[in-house]
């Protein structure tokens, strides 16, 4: 294969590409220069400290955020100027960390609002009720009446009841009792062996380095480390360099 074709062959590996992203909020430049890729069918820990820029990073490609500068690629297609709208359409879905559900509708209605057509695909359905079986229990129920966890888990049932090219989630975990944690590691491996390709916000190692394939790690609105994570778990002396202490490393 030749130097090119197996750069083609990379190039087409990769879900989305950050190039050099740069964005501001008001007078702050709060990412600059952030590039990474999130390969196919694998999922990609974007992790760092806090206010490192993550969210930010996330709310950018939904286009939530305008990039200042630099390149967000789709399947090889520039996305970083159109409207979130046109992004979600494109097969980006994004759980965002308040969730975004509404308490006051069912469990079913929050789900039929993330419908194109408001029709449920049944099978998708059934396929859902098997990742979280707490969504079928309460399907009557108002939302705002589920658990912490259950929440979570109606946000990401929400978001992949259609077809979705690329699940974006920040940071599931956060609040949640380590045995509902574990459901949900469970869960978003059956959605790995689905080959859902997924960019996630993890604070908790341990999370981020069972479903993990691949890692970014964020500083002060850059990426300092881009690398598969088997790799990076298997490097302690890189880990405590890079995390240090502000992973709940031990969780
Ligand atoms: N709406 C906003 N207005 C002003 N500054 C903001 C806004 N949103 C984020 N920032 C700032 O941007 C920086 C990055 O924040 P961001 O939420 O992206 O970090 P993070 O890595 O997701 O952190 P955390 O883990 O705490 O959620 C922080 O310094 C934050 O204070």
């Amino acid at each position: 294969m030749t130097a090119q074709l197996q750069q083609d062959a990379q190039v087409q590996d990769n879900v989305l590409t950050l190039d050099s992203v740069h964005t501001n909020i008001a007078q702050y430049n709060i990412l600059h220069g952030v590039s990474f890729s999130v390969p196919r069918n694998q999922v990609t820990m974007l992790l760092g400290r806090n206010g490192a820029g993550k969210t930010t990073t996330m709310r950018t490609i939904m286009g939530l955020w305008q990039a200042a500068q630099g390149k967000i690629q789709l399947n090889g297609d520039d996305i970083q100027t159109l409207e979130t709208v046109a992004i979600a359409r494109k097969g980006l879905h994004y759980v965002p960390e308040n969730m975004g559900i509404f308490s006051g509708l069912s469990v079913e209605e929050n789900i039929r609002l993330a419908t194109r057509k408001n029709k449920i695909d049944p099978e998708r359905l059934e396929w859902i009720f098997t990742l979280f079986p707490a969504m079928k229990k309460f399907w009557q129920w108002p939302a705002g009446q589920l658990s912490g966890g259950q929440k979570q888990m109606l946000s990401i049932a929400r978001s992949i009841i259609e077809p979705c090219e690329l699940l974006l989630v920040d940071e599931p975990s956060k609040g949640l009792a380590p045995s509902i944690i574990e459901n949900l590691i469970t869960a978003f491996n059956q959605l790995k062996e689905n080959n859902t390709t997924i960019l996630m916000v993890e604070q908790n190692f341990r999370m981020a380095s069972v479903l993990g394939d691949h890692l970014a790690i964020m500083d002060d609105g850059v990426i300092v480390h881009e690398s598969d994570m088997a790799s990076f778990v298997a490097d302690e002396e890189k880990q405590s360099a890079l995390l240090g202490l502000s992973m709940e490393a031990h969780q």
